[in-house]
């Protein structure tokens, strides 16, 4: 096993007003290529916070993070951006599409920062489309599409660059029931395929399909608690 993601005494204060808010106070952190986790916990306890830092979008306070054995806690802005793009695949609760290109489109945005040429984007693009069940999809634009479709692309647009992590902020949480349970099933799939998956959620039965679940409490780790693999016996 490999350490993807290495977290050493974490803390992030914000200024407000004259005052510091504590939010991050001191968080350790291992994950494994491959690992599946939930990042759950009280409204405030700092999920967002942590999935920031997680992604490169933030830097901490104090404390170290290394990203695939590269120490991105004090990288310049550019560096940071950068890693963002190779390393890192995002998915929002809001889908974050651009509304005027298709879905080919915004799935290959990323590979435009990574320098990719036109050909390869369109083939790569085509290829993760038909991966996440969007074969007949590619050329409608967002309001052309369902919400769980719309997931779907954003899925894609995370997969294409084949990043190290993919981090899922509540990705279920503005889709209803059934459409969520084929987007779990969908992350499912993401993650047999052999994809780091960390996701924040609220609910317990979206929570159940990882294999790890750590929970946050006040800008710490609460429980981190791994489930038993089931073996079959032969
Ligand atoms: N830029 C900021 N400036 C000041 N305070 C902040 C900032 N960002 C976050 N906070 C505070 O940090 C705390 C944790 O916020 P965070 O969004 O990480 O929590 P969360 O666990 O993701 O909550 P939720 O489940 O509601 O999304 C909150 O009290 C929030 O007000």
């Amino acid at each position: 096993m490999s350490l993807v993601i290495k977290i050493r005494n974490i803390t992030r204060d914000f200024p407000l007003g004259s005052e510091t808010v504590k939010v991050l106070k001191g968080i350790d952190l291992d994950i494994e290529r491959g690992e599946y986790v939930a990042l759950m916990g009280p409204s405030g306890s700092g999920k967002s916070t942590l999935m920031n830092l997680l992604g490169c979008l933030d830097t901490p306070t104090s404390g170290s993070y290394e990203l695939n054995g590269k120490d991105v806690s004090s990288m310049s802005d550019d560096e940071l951006a950068e890693i963002r793009n190779k390393e890192i695949g995002f998915v929002f609760q809001t889908f974050n599409l651009l509304p005027r290109t298709t879905a080919l489109e915004n799935v290959a945005l990323p590979m435009i920062y990574a320098g990719a040429s036109k050909a390869a984007r369109t083939e790569r693009a085509k290829e993760v489309l038909t991966n996440v069940g969007l074969a007949d999809r590619m050329d409608h634009k967002p309001n052309q599409l369902s919400g769980g479709q719309r997931q779907r692309v954003a899925v894609g647009r995370a997969l294409v660059n084949r990043p190290s992590i993919i981090l899922a902020d509540e990705p279920t949480g503005n889709l209803d029931s059934k459409t969520s349970v084929e987007i779990m099933n969908l992350f499912n799939e993401i993650h047999k395929a052999g994809n780091t998956v960390i996701l924040v959620t609220h609910e317990e039965d979206i929570a159940d399909n990882a294999h790890r679940i750590i929970r946050l409490r006040d800008g710490k780790v609460e429980s981190d608690t791994r489930k038993e693999v089931i073996t079959e016996q032969l």
